[in-house]
């Protein structure tokens, strides 16, 4: 299938809100919302590609940007590598000057408009946080595990999943919950027996063989699921499944399983490639490992004490 080199991108103002333009009738997936930008053409590099690109269709001049993502995507005939930019400094005020519709959306209100398919993990990459946080698996509510919990409700942890390999009580996740809400941090559950249902959540994280039992997607499109994965074909199979996000494992090796071989950087990066959705990456990671990590594409670093 042939790949097609394409270069968007993201402009935002001082909302803070994205400007996202529709697709003219007459094109490929016409009628649906994207940023814009365009083909590479022969002999252009990445970079000459995007700022000719926006001069042509919003008339501005491209004066300082930075590679934010590379995507693939299939489509039934054809499949489409993506380079993200966001364009931080620029001229002009942008136009539809290909006569093609323009809007400004904030992240919440682009999911009002009918968006090509490669939006949904773009959105997904920026407003996923690069930390998240797994709380240790036993002694829920003993005073070590409230006390780190309560500890994170102080950080600036803001994706946290609640892990545990026995039933919690109810009234116990609802009160996580509120503390969670009032300190805005999202938390996703990773508890047995999960019924998608459960109201005190903002979402789900599945174990590899959860994942490996679905077909589809098993929440709604307004909750987050992350899932657990330790290779290439785990994590491409919980993409195609519909999940938001993946943390592969282990990257390093971690003292609580000195004999399990890890992935290694080499390895890591090749699955962050090869994905879409974002990814972050867990086992011996620390805090100083967050810039290396983002520099070779993952979201972020997950943990239970990386943080
Ligand atoms: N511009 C843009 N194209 C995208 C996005 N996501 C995505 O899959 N694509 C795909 O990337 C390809 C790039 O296309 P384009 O149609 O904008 O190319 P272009 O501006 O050079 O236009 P032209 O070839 O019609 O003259 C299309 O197949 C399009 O569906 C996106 O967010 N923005
Ligand atoms: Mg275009």
């Amino acid at each position: 299938m042939e790949i097609i080199k394409t270069v968007v991108g993201v402009l935002r103002n001082k909302n803070q809100e994205i400007l996202i333009s529709k697709r003219k009738k007459e094109q490929f997936m016409g009628g649906f919302w994207e940023l814009p930008g365009g083909k590479i053409e022969t002999g252009e590099s990445l970079k000459q590609a995007i700022i000719r690109e926006l001069k042509e269709e919003l008339g501005i001049q491209v004066n300082q940007l930075t590679l934010h993502k590379t995507m693939m995507h299939k489509y039934e005939d054809r499949a489409v590598q993506l380079s993200i930019y966001n364009i931080n400094e620029h001229q002009n005020t942008p136009l539809g000057i290909e006569g093609q519709a323009i809007s400004w959306a904030s992240v919440d209100e682009l999911n009002n408009y009918k968006l090509l398919p490669t939006m949904k993990a773009f959105i997904s990459s920026i407003t996923l946080p690069n930390k998240y946080w797994i709380t240790p698996s036993s002694n829920h509510q003993s005073d070590e595990w409230m006390g780190k919990f309560n500890q994170k409700l102080n950080s600036d942890i803001t994706l946290l999943q609640l892990r545990s390999k026995i039933e919690l009580d109810n009234s116990f996740i609802r009160e996580l919950n509120n503390k969670c809400k009032k300190n805005n941090i999202k938390l996703l559950l990773n508890t047995i027996n999960k019924t998608f249902n459960e109201p005190y959540c903002d979402g789900w994280h599945l174990t590899t063989t959860e994942m490996l039992k679905l077909s589809k997607r098993p929440c709604a499109d307004n909750k987050l699921l992350g899932v657990s994965t330790h290779n290439l074909t785990e994590a491409l199979k919980a993409q195609t499944m519909g999940a938001d996000f993946v943390v592969i494992s282990p990257v390093q090796t971690t003292k609580t399983h000195p004999d399990t071989i890890s992935l290694g950087w080499d390895i890591a990066k090749e699955i962050v490639d090869k994905l879409n959705i974002p990814v972050y990456f867990l086992g011996g990671m620390a805090l100083k490992d967050l810039e290396k990590t983002q520099q070779l594409g993952a979201q972020g670093i997950a943990g239970i004490s990386a943080f």
